[in-house]
């Protein structure tokens, strides 16, 4: 899964991962994260995510990171936003009222721009990565970030022997062992996904739950306080 893989994918359309919509378990479980309005929401291999206007649209300042300008392009051409635009060692940088979105490496990001970030959402992001770049995505970004950071990560669970990725399959004691214990690490919901999974059926993949996580950096006020602050 190198750069070519991704640039070729969004190439030839082949973007089954994109939504149309935003994420309805995003809406339902990022309240619980209680984060301030004005939060700086890093969201790495963003692809042209309508999530990301999601966030935007509950104050939120996006930090979008993806390899390839052609999804970079749809995203802002697919939801009329003009951009200021320059760049940086990190890549081209397209600035959109309150959406950000760098065209580089999400490994490459430097440690001022992770620290700005009080928030991460993790959505066919870490699914995307094959086994051993997890623990290099994980130290490069997840361990980056600031004291108090809170984020949510949705994965999917199958067998992975059925399939190959992406998406891969990442199961609890992978995302414990990846960020363990700098950020504690909440189950919020996981759900049988399969009857709704088409292309996974057809594949031969028999089991598939969805995974949503609650995580909270070092420092990071946890769910009950959280939750009791945001009222
Ligand atoms: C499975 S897609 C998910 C996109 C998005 N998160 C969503 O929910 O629709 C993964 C995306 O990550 C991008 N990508 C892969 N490796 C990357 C990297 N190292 N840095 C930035 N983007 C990357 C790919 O181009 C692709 O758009």
């Amino acid at each position: 899964m190198d750069a070519e893989f991704w640039q070729q994918r969004w190439r030839e359309g082949r973007i089954g991962f994109h939504h149309d919509a935003p994420m309805p378990l995003l809406v339902a479980h990022w309240p619980r994260l209680a984060l301030p309005p004005d939060s700086r929401v890093l969201v790495p291999l963003c692809g042209k995510s309508l999530d990301m206007l999601w966030l935007a649209a509950q104050g939120h300042r996006v930090l979008g990171v993806e390899l390839s300008p052609l999804a970079i392009a749809q995203f802002l051409e697919e939801n009329r936003l003009t951009a200021r635009t320059w760049d940086s060692p990190l890549g081209r940088h397209y600035l959109a009222d309150r959406i950000e979105l760098i065209q580089g490496d999400a490994f490459a990001l430097d440690s001022n721009t992770l620290a700005g970030c009080t928030a991460i959402y993790d959505r066919a992001a870490i699914i995307a990565l094959p086994p051993a770049l997890r623990r290099h995505y994980a130290a490069s970004v997840y361990a980056r970030l600031p004291p108090g950071a809170r984020g949510l990560m949705i994965t999917l669970e199958y067998p992975q022997a059925e399939k190959d990725g992406p998406p891969f399959s990442v199961e609890e004691p992978e995302v414990r062992a990846l960020l363990e214990p700098g950020w504690q690490v909440d189950v919020i919901e996981r759900r049988d996904i399969l009857a709704s999974q088409t292309s996974f059926v057809e594949q031969g993949v028999t089991a598939l739950d969805t995974a949503v996580y609650a995580l909270w950096h070092e420092g990071a006020p946890h769910a009950a306080e959280a939750a009791s602050r945001s009222g």
